[in-house]
């Protein structure tokens, strides 16, 4: 019934992803202040394939659902769902998605971090590699099959950047398709350069620790200045921010279309 309340529609749950993600804590700010703890809105933590797989079966079986949601992701252009509003800023003004150092990398390879710096693209060309990503083909072969049909883009990243001579380079993510999507693709491109690049997937938390020690060199997963912002402030004084590979990101709560009446945060109160 459309016009019933949300909350009893969705046991009073917000379906979210890994509990280390940053999203996870802009959700949990979100319930506070958005007054939903009152009514005893709580955030079911699971893991990214699991919100999608219950986002899949709701919108089957066209029932109400609210997700944390994010792009780039496909998931907006595979699923009929809308953000909702958030007028008191949760979730920040829009995000970046930004590339980390370990404090100390540039010092030790400058050549590496150039080429970390000039890394830069956007939601359309990075759906290009995610889309075949989502349909299961391996992420190191979608970014290959990207830089053979992007010469010119190729040109420009490894613009000035020196010979690796088998250099390592560690680079952490976390296994979201936009991160699988630009460290592929950066590993390639170090690669064609003669650095040996290795990659190492894990949850946000040891991923930020990881960078603050420098068991980790690098990381495109920076998702800033709000979502991840809880570990930057714990560990900037070991990592820098070099650069941004995305300008324009979206982080927040989105439900089916067919929810005519939840367009806002402020909604889930109705
Ligand atoms: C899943 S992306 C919004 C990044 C994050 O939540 O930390």
């Amino acid at each position: 019934n459309p016009n019933a309340k949300v909350g009893p529609q969705v046991n009073y749950t917000i379906t979210g992803i890994d509990s280390g993600a940053g999203i996870m804590s802009s959700t949990t700010k979100a319930i506070n202040t958005y007054g939903l703890k009152k009514e005893k809105w709580q955030l079911q933590a699971s893991s990214t394939a699991a919100m999608l797989s219950s986002l899949d079966k709701a919108l089957k079986y066209k029932q109400p659902i609210v997700i944390t949601g994010w792009t780039p992701h496909w998931m907006f252009q595979k699923y009929p769902i809308k953000f909702l509003k958030d007028p008191k800023n949760a979730y920040g003004k829009g995000e970046h998605i930004q590339t980390i150092i370990h404090k100390g990398f540039e010092k030790k390879d400058p050549g590496a971090t150039k080429l970390l710096k000039q890394f830069h693209w956007n939601d359309e060309l990075m759906s290009e590699v995610m889309f075949k990503i989502d349909k299961g083909e391996n992420a190191e072969k979608a970014s290959k099959e990207f830089i053979a049909k992007h010469p010119e883009l190729v040109k420009q990243w490894l613009n000035g950047v020196p010979e690796g001579h088998g250099q390592p380079v560690k680079l952490v993510l976390v296994s979201w398709d936009s991160e699988l999507s630009s460290s592929n693709v950066v590993a390639q491109l170090l690669r064609m350069k003669g650095y040996k690049p290795t990659l190492s997937a894990m949850e946000a938390q040891p991923m930020w620790t990881s960078l603050s020690t420098g068991s980790a060199d690098a990381s495109t997963a920076g998702w800033l200045p709000t979502t991840m912002a809880p570990m930057y402030k714990k560990y900037k004084n070991n990592v820098e921010i070099i650069g941004t590979s995305i300008d324009k990101a979206k982080v927040g709560l989105a439900v089916p279309k067919y929810m005519k009446n939840v367009n806002s945060i402020e909604d889930l109160k109705k």
